[in-house]
């Protein structure tokens, strides 16, 4: 029977036959396909170095120098990528049952053909048309016939079911051979080629829907390779002028001096694509005035990042994610990137980029001038900050800037300009906020035709499958397919397999899929813990302290958990929403009573107060206040945290002269209260929160951080500013109230404890005794808390749903508790200083979709209840350690749990 090409066909998948043999390439032997799919990483190589070593026999275009490379021995940190591709495909190339199926006899089924014939499993590569008596059949498309004992499933290549059967006789489905047609479950299929179980668990058979490693490295590279083999082929056409053109090609800086860092060579696969008019390769050096600055994980970085964006990782593809841990030099790392490939190329030293668009968070653009400044002086690069005062057009009219940094805002504004200016390079700050690509922000860069795109995030990525196809999609079009086609293959099995009713067979599955997925996408994402720099840091003393409470504010939060509103929430008999006012009224009351005064006189002067829940909740509150109560005249009594927190300001103040302190909360109005504290002790202060305008807010931050600033506090708003801000200058950190997401407030925490920090760091996280902050704060450290994927900032209250349970928990306040917290931990000791054992000991592992394999310590985790336990715990009546700060505070406080980090780095 003659019949039509189905897609495949055409475009050469190896499960099929015929197969794609790519010009200038012998076919390819039985040993050479098992190598193929052993290693999925191994196999671009192995592929393109078979290719290339043919062509560049013949090739005139491959024009290596001769060097003294290899007897001299350049560090060029070749295995760095070896060895992060080969943990990558650990789990694939373990795997023996990795081989293609050639032949019907070589069906494998994954058990001996005595057994049952329902456990028989096979699978074959179809392509499929509705039935009809034509002869010459028109294949509508490619599949994946799934047989298991009597029954069948038909998926297309995007992984949804087209067809199912069963009752089929086992004797025929068990007979199905390559070449076979046959009408099954309403179609009518003919039988391309047998897959492998590994090659279907892994997901590789559906490549050309998806676009699995195998595709990658073998498709891709073959069309890439072989498009338009004659499109830059060599000018230069005397031997002379070559000669005469290459000695002119020389290094920028010396690869062989000592601690020089060279970047990796192209391969000559990537010399016969990307190697224009012949030049010669030439070492690309990193300008050793950065490469004095840079950290060992920074240099790996940077490798990573240039043979990201060369398209060395993965054939044909420029994007990269770097998810380093905050602090860890990000923006370092990408200068000396930007430098580099504005300066220099492999081949023949021509740069490989003219202009850079860095797109960041507002707070951050004078940020990004600021570390450019810092790095490489303000000679090298010319960049340009765009705000109200300086737009786009500037950059465009002046050909000296080569870097242009915007912030996502000022982008959407700007994007016709940004658009008819070519960029070479793209990189997204925080780049976190492109999870979602249907946001007007994400579709406008997806817009931009910029091929080599970074992601810089502090976020890990693979929390979400979703999200991370966005992020993944962003740098790397289209290599994971559609997004149906995603969610199919990879998603739902691997999620269907977290589920804890899965079965064997879908565990399997989804670590399969899982491997597969990182394997490919490892190839670039990049992400480092802060463990990497700790030895560069300062030790860092945090501490949680449970302030009592004051008098008034306990018999307010008495009133408040006794109104109607609270008890109503509480029987469930109101809206869903009214559960988060009583909660908003409890955080505030907590901060300081004023704050709640101040909204119940608000509210009975608003057209709104009618409203009943609030009415219901605040009713009578008034009373409890003396009757002349000014909020403006609020005292430090009234509430035991600003107690707490006067007292830790006036030791620092006056044991550590030289040192500052970082104030957080997350709401203006306590902030309010916190700035007239410092301006009643006489403490000079400064402020960054929502309203600071953009442009300011990098000259606050330097201030803040020069030696010469008289400023003893900063006022944070950790919504604000939290993310990407460095407040080095300050050594201590009190977080004044705490937030739902644990991620608020580490990415404050995280301001302070970074690279070119001198002091030893004191943080301090300051919770009211036995009432909701406790509640909060064990969600937080709670398995629930830590599960709840979390360490993301664009998750609020909102978003966390609660049991009548919960609220019954959260709605009770323990007025006799010196620690609910430690009273959940099923700690033996009473609260006389129990000296646990140091957390290093114990990593701190984040939920991460993608599986097991991916759990790493991950310093953005909050602490887990029962690493918390192992903190150094005592309640206030029994201090006795020598911490001068805590003893001034003891008196207000009934428990304290402390642990110290680097304990003994030297700074
Ligand atoms: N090699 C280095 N030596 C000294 N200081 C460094 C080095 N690398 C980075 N830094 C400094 O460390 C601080 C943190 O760097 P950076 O802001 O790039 O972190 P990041 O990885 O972007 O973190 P975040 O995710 O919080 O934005 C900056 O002040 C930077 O100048
Ligand atoms: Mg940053």
């Amino acid at each position: 029977m003659r019949r039509s090409a189905a897609p495949s066909q055409l475009q050469g998948n190896p499960f099929k036959k015929p197969k794609f043999i790519p010009p200038a390439r012998s076919n390819p032997s039985p040993n050479e396909e098992v190598t193929k799919l052993n290693s999925d990483v191994k196999l671009s190589e192995v592929a393109a170095n078979k290719n290339t070593f043919l062509q560049s026999q013949s090739d005139p275009r491959i024009c290596n120098l001769p060097t003294e490379e290899s007897s001299r021995g350049i560090n060029h940190e070749d295995n760095y990528r070896e060895k992060y591709c080969l943990e990558a495909s650990a789990k694939t190339t373990s795997d023996p049952h990795h081989t293609v199926h050639l032949a019907p006899k070589e069906i494998t089924v994954s058990k001996g053909q005595e057994e049952e014939p329902d456990s028989l499993v096979k699978y074959f590569s179809v392509v499929w048309c509705k039935p009809s008596k034509k002869k010459h059949k028109k294949w509508e498309g490619d599949a994946v016939l799934i047989v298991k004992g009597k029954s069948f499933t038909l998926k297309d290549l995007e992984g949804k079911d087209i067809g199912r059967g069963i009752g089929y006789k086992f004797k025929e489905l068990e007979k199905i051979e390559e070449g076979q047609t046959m009408t099954i479950g309403g179609k009518e299929i003919e039988v391309m080629g047998i897959i492998s179980p590994d090659d279907f668990n892994s997901g590789r058979c559906f490549q050309l829907g998806g676009g699995s490693s195998a595709a990658l490295h073998s498709s891709q590279a073959v069309k890439k390779c072989f498009s338009n083999p004659f499109k830059s082929v060599c000018k230069l056409n005397s031997k002379e002028n070559r000669q005469k053109s290459f000695q002119n090609c020389k290094p920028r800086h010396d690869p062989y001096a000592p601690n020089s860092l060279v970047m990796p060579r192209p391969d000559n696969n990537h010399q016969w694509m990307f190697s224009k008019n012949c030049f010669p390769v030439v070492d690309v050096v990193i300008d050793p005035h950065l490469v004095f600055h840079l950290r060992p994980h920074q240099k790996e970085g940077i490798i990573f990042l240039y043979e990201c964006v060369m398209g060395m990782r993965v054939n044909g593809r420029c994007g990269a994610i770097l998810a380093d841990e905050m602090g860890l030099g990000k923006t370092l790392q990408c200068i000396s990137l930007i430098w580099t490939l504005q300066c220099q190329g492999p081949y023949g030293g021509k740069p490989v980029i003219k202009k850079t668009l860095i797109v960041s968070p507002g707070s951050l653009v004078n940020n990004w001038r600021k570390e450019f400044q810092k790095w490489l002086g303000i000679e090298r690069i010319k960049i340009f900050t765009v705000d109200q005062d300086h737009k786009v057009e500037e950059f465009t009219k002046c050909p000296f800037y080569s870097v242009l940094i915007i912030s996502y805002e000022m982008l959407l504004r700007s994007l016709d300009q940004i658009k008819n200016i070519k960029f070479d390079l793209l990189i997204c700050d925080e780049g976190h906020r492109l999870k979602n690509s249907t946001i007007k922000t994400a579709t406008a860069l997806i817009s931009l035709a910029c091929e080599k795109r970074i992601i810089l995030t502090g976020t890990p990525v693979q929390n979400d499958l979703q999200e991370f196809f966005a992020l993944i999609d962003f740098v790397n079009p289209g290599i994971l397919g559609s997004l149906p086609s995603y969610r199919k293959i990879y998603e739902e099995p691997i999620i269907k397999s977290r589920q804890p009713s899965a079965s064997e067979e879908e565990k399997e599955l989804g670590e399969r899929r899982a491997a597969e997925l990182t394997c490919l996408t490892g190839l670039f994402v990049l992400r480092r813990t802060q463990e990497v720099i700790n030895k560069y840091l300062p030790p860092k003393i945090e501490n949680v302290v449970f302030c009592r409470p004051g008098a008034l504010q306990m018999e307010l939060y008495r009133k408040l958990l006794n109104s109607q509103a609270v008890r109503f929430c509480l029987q469930g008999l109101l809206e869903n929403s009214s559960h988060l006012i009583c909660i908003g009224a409890l955080k505030k009351l907590c901060n300081h009573p004023c704050l709640l005064f101040s909204s119940v006189k608000e509210k009975e002067s608003s057209s709104t107060w009618d409203e009943n829940e609030e009415r219901n909740l605040y009713e009578g509150l008034i009373n409890v206040f003396p009757a002349d109560y000014n909020p403006l005249m609020f005292t430090e009594e009234e509430s035991g945290k600003l107690q707490v927190l006067s007292k830790l300001l006036a030791v620092i103040h006056e044991l550590c002269p030289d040192e500052k302190v970082v104030l957080v909360s997350n709401y203006t109005q306590t902030l309010n209260i916190l700035q007239e504290v410092c301006k009643r002790h006489g403490y000079a202060y400064t402020r960054l929160d929502g309203q600071t305008q953009i442009s300011q807010r990098q000259q606050i931050v330097d201030g803040f951080n020069s030696k010469y600033s008289s400023d003893f506090i900063f006022l944070l708003s950790s919504k604000a500013g939290g993310v990407g801000l460095n407040l080095i200058g300050g050594s201590h950190l009190i977080l004044y109230d705490i937030d739902w997401n644990p991620a608020t407030d580490i990415q404050a925490m995280s301001r302070v404890w970074r690279d070119g920090q001198k002091h030893p760091v004191h943080i301090y996280r300051l919770l009211t005794t036995g009432t909701i902050e406790e509640k909060i704060y064990q969600r937080q450290i709670s398995k629930q808390g830590l599960s709840g994927a979390v360490v993301d900032l664009t998750k609020t209250c909102d978003h966390i749903q609660f049991s009548v349970e919960e609220l019954k928990n959260l709605f009770t306040l323990h007025e006799s508790s010196h620690c609910v917290t430690h009273d959940l931990l099923d700690c033996e000791c009473t609260g006389e200083n129990h000296t646990g054992d140091s957390l290093e000991k114990f990593p701190v592992f984040r939920n991460c979709q993608l599986g097991t394999h991916q759990q790493k310590s991950d310093s953005l985790k909050p602490v887990s209840m029962s690493q918390l336990k192992q903190w150094k715990h005592f309640s206030g009546d029994h201090l006795n350690l020598t911490d001068p700060f805590l003893e001034r505070i003891r008196e207000n406080v009934s428990f304290f749990f402390q642990n110290i980090t680097n304990q003994t780095t030297a700074i």
